[in-house]
């Protein structure tokens, strides 16, 4: 029996280790990965704070107050954001504050500012006394200290992807620095003597190359910029020297083609020398021909599928994962959700089929949105269509035991949108 996608993905993550530590700044912390648990240091809200623009009252002051018999209050102080001053209310007192600003320790509520007549007729803010029209609870209007986030409580785990929500988090708690995961240094080569650059004149046989592309611009949506690319000649024995080569500088190497059982498939020759490197059959379609393993230079080896699909699938399937793990990031496999099929389609008999798809939301039955998918490529082409799978924005994932999908079933989907 053929390896699973799990297994194989299992092999994988129990050999890729994680990178090194290192503390940065907040702002250099996006989109990287948290290798160590934060606590707030500070309570949010720091200060017991207005919700509100008006004026600060001892809630029992203004207990019966309404637009026909408004409460007249004498106006002691102003408080904006950012003020320090505490100003003392007593019986009947109010003092004017601004939204965000620290409620005096005296009063208990806010009344907002509509809710109230200045002294004089032009509708302006009061100076000296003010009416309030409508009674209050206490507590209304007040942003309590603590009442988001407790001084001390964990705001962040290990093992997070740190987005602008989490790190805004952080820098409201006082935090200034982070510790994160290096972000690994990923070479990507690409074999194949029939490949040609971009704008070349082609000859019969001849392709442009667009695996580099495909790759380097998955490993951008992973937050990895790719620092080199090689296009290696179909001599086995150089692609060795290189692959030594980039093994020694790189936390891992990404080779597309050359993994068949072909005459010329180098990169497949060359890795006969790497005894940690493991060239398996994955029951699955596209990405059946699976190979990976740490090269004796250091780095961890994905090669891929030439086959532009079958290469794209084997990323989202084992090399985003083992890329995030290299991290330290807790959760490396994608969610998946349900979509419903928009056209009968052939399942692969025996292996997990991953069909690139189209998935929109749509209308459900009763109006609701629901998402279905269609097939962006023919299903039973699906490794070399490069074109198809440029409009894909998901993949349906077809249990080897389910057969075909027949329009209307609901079918498991990853979204890998960018
Ligand atoms: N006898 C068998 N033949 C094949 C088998 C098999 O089991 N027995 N498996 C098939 C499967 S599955 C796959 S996948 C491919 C594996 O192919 P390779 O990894 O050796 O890839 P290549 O032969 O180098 O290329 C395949 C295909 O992709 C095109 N290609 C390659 N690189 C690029 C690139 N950088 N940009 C664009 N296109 C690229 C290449 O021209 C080929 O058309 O083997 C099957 N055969
Ligand atoms: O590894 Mo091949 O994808 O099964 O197309």
């Amino acid at each position: 029996m053929r390896t699973t996608v799990r297994e194989h993905l299992s092999w994988i993550l129990e050999r890729v280790g994680v990178l090194p530590a290192e503390e940065v700044s907040l702002r250099e912390a996006h989109g990287l990965t948290l290798a160590a648990d934060v606590r707030a240091r500070f309570s949010l809200p720091l200060w017991d704070n207005s919700a509100m623009d008006g004026y600060a009252v001892r809630a029992a002051d203004v207990a019966g107050a309404n637009a026909d018999s408004p409460v007249a209050l004498r106006i002691v102080g102003e408080v904006l954001a950012g003020s320090a001053s505490d100003p003392h209310l007593g019986h009947g007192d109010a003092v004017r504050i601004m939204t965000g600003a620290p409620v005096p320790s005296a009063a208990d509520a806010v009344i907002p500012v509509e809710n109230t007549r200045g002294d004089r007729d032009d509708g302006s803010w009061a100076t000296d006394s003010v009416l309030v029209q409508a009674a209050v609870a206490a507590g209304v209007n007040v942003r309590r200290r603590g009442e988001d986030i407790a001084e001390g409580s964990v705001l962040a785990t290990a093992g997070e992807l740190l987005g602008a929500a989490r790190l805004a988090a952080l820098a409201a708690a006082g935090v200034e620095r982070v510790l994160v995961r290096t972000v690994p240094c990923v070479a990507v080569v690409v074999t194949g003597s029939e490949l040609r650059g971009l704008g070349e004149s082609l000859e019969r046989g001849q392709i442009p190359e667009s695996n580099s592309v495909l790759i380097t611009g998955l490993l951008r949506e992973c937050g990895i910029q790719t620092t080199e690319v090689h296009h290696s000649s179909d001599e086995a024995v150089s692609l060795a020297d290189l692959l030594r080569e980039l093994g020694e500088r790189f936390d891992a190497v990404i080779t597309t083609g050359g993994i068949g059982p072909g005459t010329h498939d180098v990169v497949r020759i060359a890795l006969e020398a790497e005894p940690e490197v493991l060239a398996t059959r994955v029951a699955v379609r596209p990405a059946k021909l699976q190979c990976a393993g740490r090269l004796s230079g250091g780095a961890f080896l994905f090669a891929l599928s030439g086959n532009p699909v079958s290469a794209a699938v084997s990323f989202e399937l084992f090399v985003r994962p083992a890329l995030l793990a290299m991290q330290g990031r807790g959760e490396v496999r994608r969610i998946t959700v349900p979509a419903v099929a928009a056209a009968d389609w052939r399942g692969a008999e025996g292996v997990l089929q991953v069909l690139p798809v189209v998935v929109r939301s749509q209308a459900g039955p009763d109006g609701e949105a629901v998402l279905s998918c269609a097939p962006a490529v023919n299903p039973r082409g699906i490794s070399h269509a490069v074109g198809g799978h440029g409009a894909a924005n998901g993949y349906a994932l077809v249990d080897a035991d389910r057969g075909d999908v027949v329009t209307g079933e609901t079918v498991p989907v990853i979204l890998v949108a960018p």
